[in-house]
């Protein structure tokens, strides 16, 4: 007999914790409508440029200027590109995706400790979907995200599961993030990043470990919808199979980021956007659902401390540029932000000078 879709879908998924993986495992043989997208957001209807590329960055030599003009023009045309020989361990990142999988491993009754009404800490939350209270048609994710405050914090919240290999991830991933950033930060006249300014580059770290589980009818919905990052930076992991598009620079379709061993997707975040004044992208990207493999991947959002203000730098307005944007409170960004719905490049707006 084929499966049933539970009956109450938000009771199955979000608050018993079977995500969607659970959904995935019953064998469905149709998608709950609950997660049908409209016509124009689904997976089947995506526009593929497959002519054009991401560019793939060579981090291993430092003291080689074109390296960093390379990262700063792919941050102005682009907002995204792969970094490799970056020096983190390959192993690290076996070892973060294995993890992954061990904790999206666990039994509902586990993983459910972790959902946003029971968790014993606001800076762990196990969810499915982005938004499922603001959203019209839900996504086809499982995620669990940690925000850092401490080793001491997370030895203690953070799922036993996954906690040690996530912590390793961040940590080794450390001093290219920093390189990253201080690239990024020359070409915006600043000279340094010190104590006066680490804050706001790189003053608070979340880890997202998402779960794509294989999806019946995946032509019908996403895997996750239109959206910027609210980071300064995204150091991205992904797996072998593929479904990250980003936005074409000329706003006409979408462009593949093909997986390759070992490499670590970079995207900039609106924090960065703001900052440089609109210099730097924050590009739209989504992700396909998909119909045979389960995907997973693992963000590190690098961000300003939630208390930061967030404005055009005055070393990017010290000639004159007029000023694109406002100061924010950074909390408040964030909040906007996970409080609706994706929405493409929209969130930004919320900053934009009137
Ligand atoms: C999940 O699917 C995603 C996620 C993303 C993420 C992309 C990014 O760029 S994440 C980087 C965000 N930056 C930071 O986290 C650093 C700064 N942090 C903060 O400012 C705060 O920690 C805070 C996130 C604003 C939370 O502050 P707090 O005072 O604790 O406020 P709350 O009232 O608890 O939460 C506000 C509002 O947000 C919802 N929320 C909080 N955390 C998460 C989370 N991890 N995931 C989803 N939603 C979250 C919370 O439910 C509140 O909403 P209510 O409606 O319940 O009031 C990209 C793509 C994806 O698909
Ligand atoms: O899974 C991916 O490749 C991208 C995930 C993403 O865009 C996010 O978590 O913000
Ligand atoms: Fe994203």
């Amino acid at each position: 007999m084929a499966p049933t879709i539970p009956t109450d879908l938000t009771e199955f998924v979000m608050l018993k914790g079977n995500g969607v993986k659970g959904l995935s495992e019953m064998g469905l043989k149709s998608l709950p409508s609950q997660y049908i997208q409209p016509l124009e957001e689904r997976t089947g209807m995506i526009n593929v440029v497959p002519q054009e590329s991401i560019p793939i960055i060579d981090i291993s030599n430092w003291d080689d200027p074109k390296v960093e003009d390379a990262i700063c023009d792919a941050a102005e045309k682009w907002g995204f590109f792969q970094i490799i020989n970056h020096g983190v361990p390959l192993q690290v990142l076996d070892n973060v995706k294995d993890a992954t999988y061990r904790f999206y491993g666990l039994p509902p009754e586990e993983k459910v400790k972790y959902t946003k009404e029971n968790s014993p800490s606001k800076h762990v939350r196990y969810g499915s979907s982005f938004s499922p209270d603001a959203e019209k048609a839900l996504e086809w994710k499982d995620y669990l995200s940690l925000f850092y405050v401490s080793d001491d914090e997370a030895a203690t919240m953070w799922p036993p599961a996954c906690r040690d290999e996530a912590l390793e991830y961040m940590k080794r991933s450390e001093i290219v993030i920093k390189q990253l950033l201080k690239a990024l930060m020359k070409r915006l006249n600043v000279r340094e990043i010190d104590d006066t300014n680490e804050s706001l580059f790189m003053g608070s770290k979340r880890i997202n470990l998402n779960y794509y589980p294989t999806c019946p009818n995946y032509d019908l919905t996403v895997a996750i919808g239109r959206h910027s990052d609210v980071s300064t930076l995204t150091f991205l992991l992904q797996d072998e199979t593929g479904g990250l598009y980003v936005r074409a620079p000329d706003h006409h379709g979408w462009i593949h980021v093909p997986p390759i061993s070992g490499a670590i997707v970079i995207n900039i975040g609106d924090a960065l956007q703001i900052m440089s004044n609109g210099r730097y992208k924050s590009i739209e990207h989504r992700v396909t659902a998909n119909g045979s493999t389960t995907r997973v991947s693992v963000p590190i959002f690098v961000n300003p401390k939630p208390s930061d203000v967030v404005g055009p730098l005055l070393q990017v307005l010290a000639n004159g540029e007029k000023a694109m944007y406002k100061n924010v409170l950074y909390s408040d960004y964030v909040k906007h932000f996970f409080r609706k719905p994706h929405d493409g490049k929209l969130t930004v707006e919320y900053a934009k000078m009137c």
